[in-house]
C-alpha cells in the first residue's frame, strides 16, 4: 500500500509577521529551519525514499533540510504551490480593508469558485493538488514519498480526499512542519483509493508551532 507523507514548510518571516504569501515568498525563520530539521529526523525514521516539493522558496528550503536527514533526492512539482492569492499577496492580514476582507471571506465561506481578484479558486487548487498526489502512483513499487507544500494547498488536498468541498480546508489546522499521511488502498470491504491516516501531527516538534493565524 502506497503511503504518501505531507509536510507543510517551516515557519517563515511572513508567517510570523502575519503577512500573506500565496505564490509570493519569504525565507524560513531560524525557528522554521529548526522545525524542518525535526521533521527531517521524523522523516528519516519513516524510511522516506523521495521528496517532492512545491517550487516556492520556503518549501524548497524545507525540503533541502529534510533531504539532508533522509539522504534522498528532491524533485520539484509546481502543482504543489500555495493558492494564488492575487492582489492580496504581500499584504499584512491586519491591514485589509472591508472590501479586501470580503474577497478573503469568499474563500473562507465557500462561495463556489470564489477567488481574490487575480487569484485562483479553491476548486482549481484542489484539482492541481490532486493531480500531483495521483502522480505518486507512478513511482516505483515500495516508494515512500514525502510532499512538501503549503497550509491551504495541503488542507484542500486532505479535505477533498475526505470528500469535503475544497473550502473545508479551513477546518483543518496544519501547522508549520506538521506531518499528514495519505494511503492508497485497494479494499473490497473498505473504500478503495486514497484514505487519510493522519492529519496535522506535530508530535515531533519540541515547541508549539505558530497557530494558523494566517489562515
Ligand atoms: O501563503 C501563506 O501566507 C500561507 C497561508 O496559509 O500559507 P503557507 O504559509 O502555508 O505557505
Amino acid at each position: 500500500m502506497l503511503q504518501v507523507y505531507l509536510v507543510r514548510h517551516g515557519e517563515t518571516e511572513w508567517n510570523a509577521a502575519r503577512r500573506i504569501q500565496g505564490q509570493s515568498d519569504s525565507l524560513l525563520t531560524a525557528n522554521g529551519e529548526h522545525q524542518a530539521a525535526l521533521v527531517g529526523q521524523r522523516a528519516k525514521s519513516l524510511g522516506i525514499t523521495h521528496i517532492i516539493t512545491s517550487d516556492l522558496g520556503r518549501t524548497r528550503q524545507t525540503a533541502a533540510i529534510i533531504a539532508q536527514a533522509c539522504s534522498c533526492p528532491v524533485t520539484v512539482d509546481a502543482r504543489l504551490r500555495e493558492l494564488d492569492m492575487g492582489v492580496l499577496e504581500t499584504r499584512y492580514i491586519d491591514s485589509l480593508n472591508g472590501e479586501e476582507e470580503a474577497w478573503r471571506k469568499q474563500l473562507v465561506d465557500g462561495t463556489p469558485d470564489g477567488r481574490i481578484p487575480q487569484g485562483e479558486s479553491l476548486s482549481e487548487l484542489a484539482q492541481r493538488m490532486r493531480a500531483a498526489l495521483d502522480s505518486c502512483l507512478e513511482l516505483p513499487a515500495d516508494s515512500r514519498p514525502l510532499l512538501v507544500s503549503h497550509g491551504i494547498a495541503l488542507g484542500c488536498l486532505v479535505g477533498t480526499v475526505l470528500g469535503l468541498p475544497a473550502w473545508a480546508e479551513r477546518r483543518l489546522r496544519l501547522r508549520n512542519c506538521s506531518l499528514s499521511r495519505l494511503d492508497h488502498q485497494q479494499s473490497p470491504w473498505l473504500a478503495s483509493g486514497w484514505v487519510v491516516e493522519t492529519a496535522g501531527d506535530v508530535s515531533h516538534l519540541d515547541a508549539p508551532a505558530l497557530d494558523e493565524l494566517q489562515r
